[in-house]
Parts: C-alpha cells; structure tokens; sequence
C-alpha cells in the first residue's frame, strides 16, 4: 500500500520478502526521484572484497558490481557476502531497485565456483549448497527490482544469477554466451535452476537448452528470450539505469504483489524442499563417478589456457 505524506511516498512492502523473512517495511522515496533527478548523486559504497555495492540516494538505485577475480566464479565467501548484501539492500528503505553487473568486463560470472565442489567434505558442500541457495532466494524472492547487466559470458550459476532477475540486458557482443551448462560437466541443474528458467523461456525451450547443456551467443539469446536485450558494451549500465527508471514508474505495491503472485510457487518449492535438495546434492557431488568429472573439466580450463 502506498500513501502520500509530506512530499514523501512511503510504500509498504507487505510480506514480499518471498523467502521467510516475513517483512513488513516502509520504503520512503522522494517522489521526485522516480524522475531524473538533478541533485548532486551521492553514492555510498559498501562492503567490497568479492564486490562494490553502490547506492544512490537520489534514485534509490543500488548497483552491484562482482569484483572477484578473475572470473567471478561464486565461492562459499562470494556466496555469502553477496546473501548479506542484499539482505542489507532490501532493508534499507531508500533502496527499490539493484542493477547487478561485474567489473570484469569479459565475464559476468564463471558460474558456482568448481573448487568448492571438488574434494570437499560432505560438511563443507552443504554449507556450500546452502549459501546458493540463498543467493537464489534472496535474489529471486527481492521486492525490489533487479536487473542483469550481463556484460560478459555467464555460464550455469551466472546465468542463474541472471534468471533470478527480473529483467536481463547483455551486451552484444558474439564472444559472450550464456546458459545453464551443467550436463555438460557430467552434472544436473537442480530443479530449481530447471524452473528459473522455464519461468523466462518456457518448458520445450528449457528442455532442450538443459538436456544439452547450451551455451548461446549473445544474439541466440535475445532469440529464445533468455535476455531481453541486447546493447552496446559501453552503453549498458547506462540503458540498464534507464529501464530501472521505467520499472521504478510503476507504484512499488503493485509491481511487489504481481511479482510475488508469478513468483512464490517457485521459491515455495525450494522453500520447503531446502533440506532434501541439500542432501541430494551433497550426495550427488560426492559421487567417485562425479568427483572425477569435475576433476577432468577443471583440468580441462587449465589446459585451455597453456
Ligand atoms: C539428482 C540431482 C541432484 C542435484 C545435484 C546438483 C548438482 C550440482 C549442480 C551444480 C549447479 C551449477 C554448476 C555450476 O555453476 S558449475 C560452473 C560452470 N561454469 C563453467 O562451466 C565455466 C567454466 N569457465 C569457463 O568457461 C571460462 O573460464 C570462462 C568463464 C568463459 C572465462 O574464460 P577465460 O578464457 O577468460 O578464463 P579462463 O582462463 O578459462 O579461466 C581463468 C581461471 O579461472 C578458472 N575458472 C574458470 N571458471 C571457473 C569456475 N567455474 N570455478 C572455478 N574456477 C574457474 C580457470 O580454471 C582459470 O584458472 P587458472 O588461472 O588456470 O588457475
């Protein structure tokens, strides 16, 4: 619910927070700011060791740029301060919109670090598995909008990244691809993973990219819907600020429950499957015939290199 009072638009979130945290916040937003604003920006960085969080004041916009090098690949640590930061974001009542994008301007992210999932003990993959989890539904379940800047590659858990957004531009550039590759590494996308992305691109599509683990082009992409934009390199972050600009138009309280309304069976289905899902996954990844895989497709990356 929204109302008017001096100037200031304070929307309530309900309990949009999709992932348990049942939050009841008031997000105040000079209403002059779902314009352009002139004022001064005042950014206010934080936390930046895997990436720099930026928000502006004036747009209530924040930006998140993965800074790990050197391909961003999601580890337990990325992981976490990545849940946290948008923990933060989401309760921070000046803050209604994320862009997420990374410094690296070759790689949008590397996907789930493979290192965190090769040798490790049973303990460590369900901490592991875990913080995916919850990078999933912190990111698929916000109430604020979330757009992927997506400029670079961005295989299997970056392309998820990308899915959980709410809208996706990539810049275009035939080099780039995305998708969810996992078969090809002799492991299976998670059920989760399969619905984020039937929920962008449809059932036969999502049936056939998985089956064959495809990576596609920047351009394929655009053509199956997997992105919803292509855009110039350089000009990226600046036509993703605008289209956030358009989806900040819209009163947050309608926006939140629509999206809420398309979303929650989706996390609901991890939500109460979370514990099971972990252990299929340890499981799984403890496998002799999977732990080689992963071994041969890591040894695989350093080779391509020499
Ligand atoms: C019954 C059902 C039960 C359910 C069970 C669940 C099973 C698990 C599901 C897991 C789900 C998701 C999995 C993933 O996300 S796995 C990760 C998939 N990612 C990839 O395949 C990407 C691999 N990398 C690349 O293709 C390229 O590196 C790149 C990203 C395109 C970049 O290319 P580049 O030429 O710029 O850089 P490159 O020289 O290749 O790499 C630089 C160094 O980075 C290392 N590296 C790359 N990717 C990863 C990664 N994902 N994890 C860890 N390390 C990575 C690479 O080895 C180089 O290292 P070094 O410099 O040689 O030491």
């Amino acid at each position: 619910m929204a109302v008017l009072l001096n100037g200031l638009r304070l929307v309530s979130s309900g309990n949009l927070s999709l992932h348990g945290i049942k939050s009841l916040q008031y997000k105040s937003t000079r209403i002059l700011c779902q314009l352009p604003c002139k004022s001064s920006y005042q950014g206010r960085p934080f936390s930046n060791k895997n990436m720099t969080v930026e928000l502006d004041n004036n747009t209530g916009v924040a930006v998140i740029q993965m800074k790990k090098p050197p391909v961003n690949s999601l580890s337990l640590e990325f992981l976490t301060e990545f849940a946290i930061n948008m923990e933060k974001l989401e309760m921070d009542r000046e803050c209604r919109g994320v862009v997420l994008t990374s410094s690296n301007p070759k790689i949008f992210s590397a996907g789930l670090d493979i290192n965190e999932m090769y040798g490790k003990t049973p303990e460590h993959s369900g901490e592991f598995w875990r913080a995916v989890q919850e990078m999933w539904l912190k990111l698929y379940g916000s109430n604020m909008v979330t757009i992927a800047a997506i400029n670079g590659s961005s295989p299997a858990g970056g392309c998820l990244m990308a899915l959980a957004c709410d809208y996706r531009i990539m810049a275009d550039n035939p080099k780039y691809a995305i998708g969810l590759n996992e078969t090809k590494l002799g492991i299976v996308a998670p059920f989760w993973f399969k619905d984020s992305m039937i929920n962008v691109i449809g059932r036969r599509a999502t049936e056939h990219s998985l089956q064959l683990g495809l990576m596609y082009s920047a351009s394929n992409a655009l053509k199956i819907g997997l992105v919803d934009q292509l855009v110039a390199q350089d000009k990226i972050m600046t036509h993703a600020l605008s289209v956030m600009s358009e989806w900040l138009a819209i009163p947050d309280h309608a926006r939140q429950i629509t999206k809420s309304m398309m979303r929650k069976p989706t996390l609901d289905r991890l939500l109460t499957n979370r514990e099971s899902d972990i252990q299929n996954f340890v499981n799984f990844i403890s496998k002799d015939s999977i732990q080689k895989s992963l071994q041969l497709y890591l040894e695989m990356l350093k080779q391509r290199k020499s």
